[in-house]
C-alpha cells in the first residue's frame, strides 16, 4: 500500500518536474544563419565546432593569430558549407587575444560589419603547459592566466553589449575538466581554467535577464594538435590520472558542446566521469533545467563518496611515480 503511495508521489513529481521546466529552460538559439565567431577555430575542437556549426547552416568567424592555420582551416571548413545557401560565409581574423584590447575590440567589431552581430560566442582559444609547479617558470602562470582567460575576457567584452541591445545571443567558455578539479601538473592550467568558471557564473546572473545564456564546457582530454604538443612535456603522474576520464576526439566534444549551447546548457559535460564531476561540482551554478537539478542533488552525496576513491587512486599514482624515481636515481648513483 505505502510503496504504490510513494511510486505514486513519485510520477507526480516527475511531471511537475516536465510541467515547470520550460519555466526555467532557456528558449532554444537557431544555428541555421545565427553568426558563431569561434575563438581557436583554426585548430583542434574549435575547428571540429566551425564544421558542425557551418554544416547546420551557421554563418562563422574564425579567431586566431596564426594566418596561414587559418587560411587552411578556411578552405577545409568551406568544404562543408550547405550548397545551396549562397548567403552563407566563413571569415578569419588574425589576431592575439589576450594582447591589446582596442585592437581585439575594432577587429570583432569589423568582423560582424560583414557578417552581422554574433549570435554565439564561442571562447575555444586556449593551451596547457603541464609540469610540477617548482619546476614550471613563473611566467607560465602569467602566461595561462592571459590566454585561457583574459583572451575569453577581451572577446566576451568586445561581443556582450551588443547581444544585450539585441535581446540575444550565447556565449561558451571552453575550461576543461581540469578546471573542476586540480590535478598534479596543472598547476598554472587548472587555476586559469577555474577562473573561467568564477567569470560564467557571474556573468550569467548579469546577462539573463537580456536573453543571453553561457555555457560552460569541461572537455576531458581530446585527441587535437593542441594536445598532442602538450603530451611531450607532460610528467607521467599527469598522464596517468588524466587517463582516467578517456580521450575523447575533437568531433564528439564539438558536437556536445554545440549541442548544450543550442539548449542554452550552463553545463556543458562529456562521458560518465564528466557528467559525476559536473553534479558533483555544481555548488551554486545557475540552474538551467530542473531534471539536472534534481540529478545533482540525489547523487551528490553518492558522487562525494565515488570520488573518495578516485582520490586514493590519483594519490597512489603520485606515491608509485615518487618511488619509481627515487629507485631510479639511487641506481644511477650506485652505477
Ligand atoms: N585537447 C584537450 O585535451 C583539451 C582542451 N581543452 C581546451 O579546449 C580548447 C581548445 O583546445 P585544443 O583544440 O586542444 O587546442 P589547439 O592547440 O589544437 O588549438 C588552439 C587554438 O587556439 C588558438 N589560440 C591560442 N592562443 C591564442 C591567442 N592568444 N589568441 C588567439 N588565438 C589563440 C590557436 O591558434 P594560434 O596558435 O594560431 O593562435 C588554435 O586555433 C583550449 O582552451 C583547451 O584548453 C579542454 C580540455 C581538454
Ligand atoms: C564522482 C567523481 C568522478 C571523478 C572523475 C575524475 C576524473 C578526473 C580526470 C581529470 C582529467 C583532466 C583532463 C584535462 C584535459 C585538459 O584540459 C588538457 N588535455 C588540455 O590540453
Amino acid at each position: 500500500m505505502w510503496g504504490w503511495i510513494a511510486l505514486a508521489v513519485f510520477i507526480v513529481f516527475i511531471i511537475v518536474l516536465y510541467l515547470l521546466s520550460p519555466l526555467i529552460s532557456p528558449p532554444q538559439i537557431n544555428l541555421k544563419d545565427s553568426h558563431v565567431l569561434i575563438t581557436g577555430g583554426s585548430s583542434g575542437i574549435g575547428k571540429a565546432l566551425a564544421i558542425q556549426a557551418v554544416q547546420q547552416g551557421s554563418k562563422v568567424t574564425l579567431l586566431a593569430r596564426d594566418k596561414l592555420k587559418l587560411e587552411e582551416a578556411k578552405k577545409e571548413i568551406h568544404k562543408y558549407v550547405i550548397e545551396d545557401d549562397c548567403e552563407q560565409r566563413v571569415q578569419t581574423v588574425s589576431v592575439d587575444l589576450s594582447g591589446d584590447y582596442q585592437l581585439v575590440e575594432s577587429l570583432l567589431h569589423n568582423a560582424e560589419s560583414s557578417l552581422g552581430g554574433v549570435d554565439i560566442l564561442i571562447n575555444c582559444a586556449g593551451t596547457s603547459s603541464p609540469g610540477r609547479f617548482d619546476e614550471l617558470p613563473v611566467s607560465e602562470f602569467r602566461k595561462m592566466m592571459e590566454i585561457n582567460y583574459i583572451s575569453a575576457v577581451h572577446a566576451t567584452r568586445a561581443l556582450l553589449p551588443g547581444m544585450k541591445e539585441r535581446g540575444r545571443g550565447r556565449i561558451v567558455f571552453v575550461s576543461s575538466q581540469a578546471g573542476q578539479l586540480g590535478l598534479f601538473g596543472f598547476s598554472a592550467y587548472s587555476a586559469s581554467k577555474f577562473a573561467l568558471r568564477g567569470l560564467a557564473e557571474a556573468l550569467q546572473m548579469e546577462v539573463k535577464p537580456y536573453n543571453v545564456y553561457l555555457t560552460l564546457a569541461f572537455p576531458a582530454d581530446t585527441n587535437t594538435p593542441g594536445f598532442q604538443e602538450e603530451q611531450k612535456s607532460k610528467p607521467l603522474e599527469t598522464k596517468l590520472i588524466s587517463e582516467t576520464s578517456g580521450l575523447f576526439s575533437a568531433e564528439n566534444v564539438a558536437s556536445i558542446i554545440l549541442a548544450d549551447t543550442v539548449r542554452g546548457r550552463f553545463f556543458s559535460s562529456m562521458g560518465l566521469d564528466g557528467i559525476m564531476l559536473s553534479c558533483l561540482t555544481c555548488g551554486f551554478s545557475p540552474v538551467t533545467s530542473l531534471m539536472e537539478a534534481t540529478q545533482q542533488v540525489v547523487t551528490m552525496g553518492i558522487f562525494r563518496i565515488i570520488s573518495l576513491f578516485y582520490l586514493d587512486h590519483f594519490d597512489r599514482i603520485v606515491r608509485r611515480c615518487k618511488l619509481d624515481k627515487e629507485t631510479r636515481n639511487s641506481e644511477k648513483k650506485n652505477i
